[in-house]
C-alpha cells in the first residue's frame, strides 16, 4: 500500500514508518492520522516485520497536530470535531496496542501531539538536541487524547506541571522524567535505534505480543479502559471549536502572542 504522508522502509525485521511532511515538521493532519492507523494494521499483519520504528523526515520528529487543520475545526460541527478527535485517539491506540514493539526515533521537535507520539511508543530514544512541550494550553487547546499516555509515561506529578506550564522540555529533562528512555548524540541516533531494534527482534513474536498485552492488563488490573480513551476525544471535540482555540491558532499563524479573554 502506498501512502502520501508516510514512507515505510523495511530493513530485515525492522520496519520504519517515516512521517513525511517535512515542510511542516511532520504535523499530524487527517490524512497522516488515517494513514498511520492503516500502516500500523498493515505492519502488524505482516509476519516479516518484528519491530516497528516511528521517525520523522526533515528537521523534526513531529510538531503535533496540524494547526491549520485545528484552525479549520472552528467551522466544523461538534459531531465532526468528535469524529476527528476519535480518529486521533484511534491512531494513538493503534500504536500503543500494537502487538509488535514500537520504537520512537526522535530528533528536532516533538511538540504536543509529537510528545504524545513519543509516549505511546514502547521505547523512545532521542537526540540530545530534541525538544518536547505540551503547548496545547498556549493555543487554547488541551492535551486530551494524548493525555493518558503522556501522564502514564511521566507520572501524574510531572504531568500536572508540564500540561499546565507548556514549558519546553529538553532532551535531558525528558530522560529524567521518563518521557524518553535514552538520549544520544545526533550522529549516534541511527546506530543506537538500530541496535535496540535488533535486540527487540530477538524476542519471540508471540511472547513480545503477550508481554505487551500483559503490561496493559497489569496497569490497572485490566486493559486500559476503552471508555477513558474514548472520553478524551469527547473532551477535546468542543474545545477545538471554541473561542480560545480560535484566538490561540490565529496568534500562532500571525506570529504574535495570543490575547485571552478574562
Ligand atoms: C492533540 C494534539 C494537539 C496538538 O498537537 S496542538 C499542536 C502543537 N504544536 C506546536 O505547538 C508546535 C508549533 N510549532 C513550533 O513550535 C515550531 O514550528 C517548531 C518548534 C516545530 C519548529 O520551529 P522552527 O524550526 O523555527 O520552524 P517554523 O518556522 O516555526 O515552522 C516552519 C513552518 O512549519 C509550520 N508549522 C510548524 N508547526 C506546525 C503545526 N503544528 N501545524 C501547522 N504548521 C506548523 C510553521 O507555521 C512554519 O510555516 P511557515 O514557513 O509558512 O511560516
Amino acid at each position: 500500500m502506498s501512502y502520501t504522508t508516510l514512507q515505510i522502509e523495511q530493513q530485515g525485521k525492522v520496519a520504519t514508518v517515516w512521517l513525511n511532511r517535512p515542510d511542516l515538521h511532520n504535523a499530524l493532519n487527517e490524512t497522516l492520522i488515517a494513514e498511520m492507523t492503516e500502516a500500523m494494521g498493515q505492519l502488524n499483519r505482516d509476519e516479516t516485520v518484528r519491530v516497528i520504528m516511528l521517525a520523522g523526515r526533515g528537521k523534526s520528529f513531529c510538531a503535533g497536530a496540524d494547526l491549520d487543520w485545528m484552525r479549520r475545526a472552528a467551522g466544523y460541527s461538534e459531531q465532526e470535531n468528535l469524529a476527528d478527535a476519535q480518529k486521533l485517539a484511534a491512531m494513538l491506540k493503534s500504536i500503543y496496542r500494537s502487538a509488535k514493539p514500537v520504537i520512537a526515533r526522535i530528533h528536532g521537535a516533538a511538540m504536543a501531539g509529537g510528545t504524545g507520539l513519543a509516549a505511546v511508543c514502547d521505547i523512545a530514544i532521542a537526540t540530545d538536541a530534541a525538544k518536547f512541550a505540551l503547548t496545547e494550553v498556549r493555543l487554547g487547546l488541551v492535551p486530551a487524547t494524548i493525555g493518558p499516555y503522556v501522564a502514564d509515561a511521566i507520572g501524574w506529578r510531572q504531568a500536572r506541571r508540564y500540561f499546565l506550564s507548556a514549558e519546553r522540555i529538553s532532551a535531558a529533562m525528558a530522560r529524567e522524567i521518563g518521557l524518553v528512555h535514552e538520549v544520544v548524540a545526533e550522529d549516534m541516533l541511527d546506530a543506537r535505534v538500530a541496535e535496540v531494534a535488533e535486540e527487540l527482534a530477538k524476542g519471540a513474536p508471540g511472547a513480545l505480543s503477550d508481554a505487551k498485552q500483559l503490561l496493559a492488563e497489569l496497569r490497572e488490573g485490566s486493559p486500559w479502559d476503552d471508555a477513558l480513551l474514548e472520553h478524551t476525544a469527547g473532551r477535546i471535540a468542543s474545545i477545538r471549536a471554541g473561542d480560545e482555540a480560535r484566538e490561540g491558532l490565529a496568534a500562532f499563524f500571525e506570529k504574535r502572542a495570543p490575547k485571552w479573554q478574562a
